[in-house]
C-alpha cells in the first residue's frame, strides 16, 4: 500500500469514528429525551419533588436557561429554550422546543436544534425567530464552533405544512456571521441574535450582543436576502463600562395604548411608535431596557431623556429573570415577554432534585402612558387555571395585624388585592441616602416598622410563620412638608426556609404610582416561585423559594400590616390554580 493509500484510509476511518460518535450521541439524546418525555408532570409537585411548578413552565428534567425563538405559526404558540439533554447543570446546550395552543399548556417536541456541524459542534446557544414576509419562521442562534468561537447561523422548518415545525434544517452556507481579523470580532463574545426588522431600504437588519474590552455593544448586520448579512460600521447602541451585552432584544412599542407592534413595522399613519432595547447584563445577571427613538437611516438607537443602557437602566424584574425575549404575537395582537428564572437553591441541591430553571408566566408588555417605563401583565390565559376562588371585601388591618385567607390551595394560587393607605401624612421622610430599592428592602426588613409599612401579602407561610416569604409595599414621602411620594415594594425571602443554603437575596423596587390611590398588588405562587406585579404591573419582583414546611397542604396565605398606621384591604380575590399540562 502506498503512504497515500494509507492516509487516506485513516482518514476514513476517522471520518467514521466522528461519524458513529456523532450519531451514537444523537441517538443519546433522542432516547433521553423519549424517556423524559414519557414521564408526565401534569399532576401537582409530589411529596418527593415539593419544588416542581405546577403551572410555571419547566422541561420534566435537567438544566433549562434561556428561552430562544419565542412566535406564534399557524395559530400554535412555539417555545425553543436553551436545555442540557445530559444533566441539572448548565452544559451540552441544545434548542429544546415545546408548543401550545394558550401559551400555558405545552407538548414537547424533539429537540430542534443540537450541535451536528462544525459550525454549531461545541454548542447551540440563544437566538430568535423572524416569521420572513412570506410566513416561513427561520431561527437565527449562535453556534459555538471547535475553536470555540462564537458564529451565528441559519435554520428553517424542514416541513412549513407542520405547525409544529417538529423538524429543523440548518443551512449549508452556515456560518452566516463570524468574527474575523478584518471585523474585529470579539469571538468569545458574540452571540444571541435578535428578531430581525425590515428597514427602510428593505435590507434586513439583525443585532448580536457583544462586548470589546469593557464596552458592551449591540453590532448590527445588514442583509438583501437573510443570507449574505454585511457588519455596520457602527452598532445599533453601546455603552462604555457596561461588560458583555447577552440576549439583546429590540422593539417597537405604540406611544399610547397597549396592543402589540410587529417587530419591522413602522407604525400606522398617524401612530407614534417608541423602540425598547433590551440587555442582559452578563455582570449583573439582570434584564435592563430603555425606551428610546430608533433613527432607520443612521441606524443608530437614541434613548429617551433620562435613561442610559446601562446597568442604571429600569429593569423588567428587579427579582431573578434574565435572558428575556418577546415576540409579536399575530393571533392577539400584543407582544409577549418570556423570561429565566434559574433556581436559589445549591447546585448540589439541583443535581440531587435533578432539574434547574423555570420560566415565568408570559407577560403581555406595553409601554405606560407617561412614556416612561413599560408595564407587564400575566397573560391573561393564565386566568383559566384559576378554579376555587375567596374574596374578601374591605377588610381593615390594624397596626401589626394578620389576616389569613382560608379556602385556597396556597402553595399554587393567584392572588390581587387592592390595599388603600389611610393617613399619608404619617409617611416617614426618605433619605437622601436611599436611593437603592433593594438595599432599602434588606435593611429594613419585614419586622422593622415604619409610619406607612411594611403591608402586603405573606405567602408560602408555614402555620406558625416558622417560614414564609413577604411581598409588601412602605410608603415614605418625598421630602419634608411634601405631597409627593415614593413606594418601595419588597420581596423578603430571608425568613422563606428553615434550610440554610439557598440564597435568599431580598429584593426591592420603586414602584411609580400615586398611593392616593388604591396599591394593587397581585402574587402567581407555585410551590417554589413567587411572581409577584406592584402598581398593576409598573414593578414586578420573580423570586424562588424552597420552604420545608410550608409545602402543599401546609402552605398558608396571609394579608399583613406591620406598619403603624390602619390600611384598608378594598379587595382580596386569592384562587387555586390548577396544574398546567405541562410534560
Ligand atoms: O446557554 C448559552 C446562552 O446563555 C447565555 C445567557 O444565559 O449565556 C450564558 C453563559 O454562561 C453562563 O451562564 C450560564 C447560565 O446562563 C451558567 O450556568 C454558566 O456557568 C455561565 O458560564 O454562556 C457562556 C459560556 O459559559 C458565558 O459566557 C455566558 O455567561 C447566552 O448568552 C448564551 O447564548
Amino acid at each position: 500500500m502506498t503512504k497515500e493509500v494509507c492516509s487516506n484510509i485513516g482518514l476514513w476511518l476517522l471520518f467514521t469514528l466522528l461519524l458513529s460518535n456523532y450519531v451514537a450521541d444523537l441517538e443519546a439524546s433522542h432516547h433521553v429525551y423519549n424517556r423524559l418525555t414519557q414521564r408526565s408532570n401534569t399532576k401537582s409537585p409530589s411529596v418527593n419533588q415539593p419544588y416542581r411548578t405546577g403551572y410555571h413552565f419547566q422541561p420534566p428534567k435537567n438544566w433549562m436557561n434561556d428561552p430562544n425563538g419565542p412566535m406564534i405559526y399557524k395559530g400554535i404558540y412555539h417555545l425553543f429554550y436553551q436545555w442540557n439533554p445530559k444533566g441539572a447543570v448548565w452544559g451540552n446546550i441544545v434548542w429544546a422546543h415545546s408548543t401550545s395552543t394558550d401559551l400555558i399548556n405545552w407538548d414537547p417536541h424533539p429537540p430542534a436544534i443540537f450541535p451536528s456541524e462544525p459550525f454549531d459542534i461545541n454548542g447551540c446557544w440563544s437566538g430568535s425567530v423572524t416569521i420572513l414576509p412570506d410566513g416561513k419562521p427561520v431561527i437565527l442562534y449562535t453556534g459555538i464552533d471547535p475553536k470555540n468561537q462564537q458564529v451565528q447561523n441559519i435554520a428553517e422548518p424542514k416541513d412549513l405544512s407542520d405547525p409544529y415545525l417538529v423538524e429543523w434544517k440548518k443551512s449549508p452556507l452556515n456560518p452566516l456571521m463570524a468574527p474575523d481579523a478584518v471585523n474585529g470580532i470579539n469571538a468569545s463574545s458574540f452571540r444571541d441574535p435578535t428578531t430581525a426588522w425590515l428597514g427602510h431600504d428593505k435590507k434586513w437588519r439583525v443585532i448580536i450582543g457583544s462586548k470589546i474590552h469593557r464596552r458592551g455593544l449591540a453590532i448590527t448586520y445588514t442583509s438583501k436576502d437573510f443570507l449574505k448579512w454585511e457588519k455596520s460600521p457602527e452598532p445599533l447602541h453601546y455603552d462604555d463600562g457596561s461588560g458583555m451585552w447577552e440576549c439583546p432584544d429590540f422593539f417597537p412599542v405604540t406611544r399610547f395604548g397597549s396592543k402589540g407592534v410587529e417587530t419591522s413595522s413602522f407604525g400606522e399613519p398617524n401612530e407614534v411608535l417608541k423602540h425598547v432595547l433590551k440587555i442582559s447584563l452578563d455582570d449583573t445577571k439582570h434584564d435592563y431596557y430603555t425606551v428610546g427613538t430608533y433613527d432607520r437611516v443612521g441606524d443608530k438607537f437614541v434613548p429617551d431623556k433620562g435613561f442610559k443602557m446601562d446597568g442604571t437602566a429600569p429593569r423588567y424584574d428587579y427579582g431573578k429573570y434574565y435572558a428575556s425575549k418577546t415576540f409579536y404575537d399575530s393571533a392577539k395582537n400584543r407582544r409577549v415577554l418570556w423570561g429565566w428564572t434559574n433556581e436559589s437553591s445549591s447546585v448540589e441541591d439541583d443535581v440531587e432534585k435533578g432539574w434547574s430553571g423555570i420560566q415565568t408566566i408570559p407577560r403581555k408588555i406595553w409601554l405606560d402612558r407617561s412614556g416612561k417605563q413599560l408595564i407587564q401583565w400575566p397573560v391573561r390565559e393564565v386566568e383559566r387555571l384559576r378554579t376555587k376562588q375567596v374574596n374578601l371585601r374591605n377588610k381593615v388591618l390594624n397596626s401589626r395585624s394578620r389576616l389569613e385567607v382560608y379556602g385556597v390551595t396556597a402553595a399554587q394560587a393567584d392572588v390581587e388585592v387592592l390595599f388603600k393607605v389611610r393617613n399619608l401624612e404619617k409617611a416617614d421622610v426618605m433619605k437622601a441616602s436611599w436611593t437603592d430599592p433593594q438595599l432599602m428592602c434588606s435593611q429594613m426588613n419585614v419586622s422593622v416598622k415604619s409610619g406607612l409599612g411594611p403591608f402586603g401579602l405573606m405567602v408560602l407561610a408555614s402555620k406558625n410563620l416558622e417560614e414564609y416569604t413577604s411581598v409588601y409595599f412602605r410608603i415614605f414621602k418625598a421630602h419634608q412638608n411634601s405631597n409627593k411620594y415614593v413606594v418601595l415594594m419588597c420581596s423578603d425571602q430571608s425568613r422563606s426556609s428553615l434550610e440554610e443554603d439557598n440564597d435568599k437575596t431580598t429584593y426591592g423596587a420603586f414602584v411609580d404610582i400615586n398611593p392616593h390611590q388604591p396599591l394593587s398588588l397581585r402574587a402567581l405562587i407555585d410551590h417554589s416561585v413567587v411572581e409577584s406585579f406592584g402598581g398593576k404591573g409598573r414593578a414586578c419582583i420573580t423570586s424562588r423559594v424552597y420552604p420545608k414546611l410550608a409545602i402543599g397542604k401546609n402552605s398558608h396565605l396571609f394579608a399583613f400590616n406591620y406598619g403603624s398606621q390602619t390600611v384598608d384591604v378594598l379587595s382580596l380575590s386569592a384562587w387555586s390554580m390548577k396544574s398546567a399540562q405541562i410534560s
